[in-house]
């Protein structure tokens, strides 16, 4: 993922409307470097898991469908885990490569029981048919056999998924240059190497090269430890909650500086505490914090990344 370190660090290094407070984020560290705060992958019990490859099905689908939920007051990720898991339980075939491929907007809605159109329901349901189709032509219908085929690499994994499905490629384009932030692509990594324990279908040797998923959650905390300055224009516009656009400099800025910051607090922890911390650690840590927080305000952009 040197792709998406770099290219972040090259925003965070011309940004003007989000900036990392470098002394703020060496004052989070100093506080937390003895005691990082661990929060156990499925902390809220809602994912789908029974050690297999069902298991990995359920989270490919579960990572396609995961994003945006904020336009609707009452919908969030939980529900979508937990509705998916229902899903499943009742009916072991509701994500094979085939149904996949079939779904309907309202037989989407009915899945994951939910009253209303969802946000972006029909550009859910294109990304499920996106998965399916792939996955058939491609893996004979198994995520498993696309986790199976990255030699334990969840670089690999990641590039392997950006290559086969165009709808996990999360990238922008900031002042001409290509960034790249693969928010999806790389929480499914990180959701196997979690609900696996590192092990079976989540063994990947090099871990420690995921970088956090830039969602509309962590800039969020990020903000409220002081490590992100947030220009007052930005700041308004949040904290009104009006709508920021898909790939506009803000909106890049927001994503990328909270990925350079995190890479700048794990660089920190082991030059100057010398410990050695996962980004995915760190992302569950300030996502967690996030959600329990529901005060604090998130940028607001419709988008299918995250
Ligand atoms: N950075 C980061 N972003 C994450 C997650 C997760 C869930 N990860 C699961 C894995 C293990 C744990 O047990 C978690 O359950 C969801 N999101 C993002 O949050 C937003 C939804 O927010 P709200 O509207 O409030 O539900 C939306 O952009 C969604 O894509 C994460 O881990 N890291």
């Amino acid at each position: 993922m040197e792709e998406v370190r770099t290219t972040s660090a090259w925003v965070a290094s011309r940004s003007s409307h989000v900036k990392v407070d470098i002394q703020e984020l060496e004052n989070v560290v100093d506080k937390i470097h003895d005691s990082i705060p661990k929060v156990e992958w499925d902390f809220e019990g809602i994912h789908y898991f029974d050690n297999g490859p069902l298991t990995v099905q359920y989270l490919l689908v579960l990572d396609a469908l995961n994003f945006c939920f904020w336009p609707d007051d009452d919908l969030d990720y939980d529900h979508l885990a937990s509705s998916l898991k229902a899903a499943l339980e009742n009916d072991q075939s509701a994500f094979d490569a085939d149904r996949l491929q079939n779904y309907t907007g309202p037989e989407l809605r009915k899945m994951l029981k939910w009253p209303r159109p969802l946000p972006l329901e029909e550009e859910r349901v294109r990304l499920l048919h996106e998965v399916g189709l792939e996955l058939e032509r491609s893996f004979g219908g198994q995520a498993a056999a696309l986790v199976n085929s990255c030699g334990n690499s969840a670089v690999s994994l990641v590039a392997l998924i950006a290559r086969h499905f165009p709808g996990f490629r999360d990238h922008s384009l900031y002042k001409g240059h290509q960034i790249f932030l693969y928010k999806r692509a790389q929480i499914f990594a990180a959701d196997l190497w979690g609900a696996f324990k590192g092990e079976a279908y989540g063994s990947f040797y090099d871990i420690s090269s995921i970088t956090i998923f830039a969602d509309y959650i962590v800039p969020a905390v990020l903000r409220d430890l002081g490590v992100l300055w947030y220009s007052s224009a930005l700041l308004n516009s949040i904290d009104s909650r009006k709508e920021i656009c898909a790939g506009s400099e803000e909106e890049v800025e927001l994503r990328a500086c909270s990925i350079h910051a995190v890479e700048k607090m794990r660089e920190l922890l082991a030059t100057k505490y010398n410990k050695q911390v996962l980004s995915v650690d760190l992302d569950l840590w300030l996502w967690a914090f996030g959600v329990r927080n529901t005060s604090l305000q998130h940028h607001r952009t419709l988008s299918i990344y995250y």
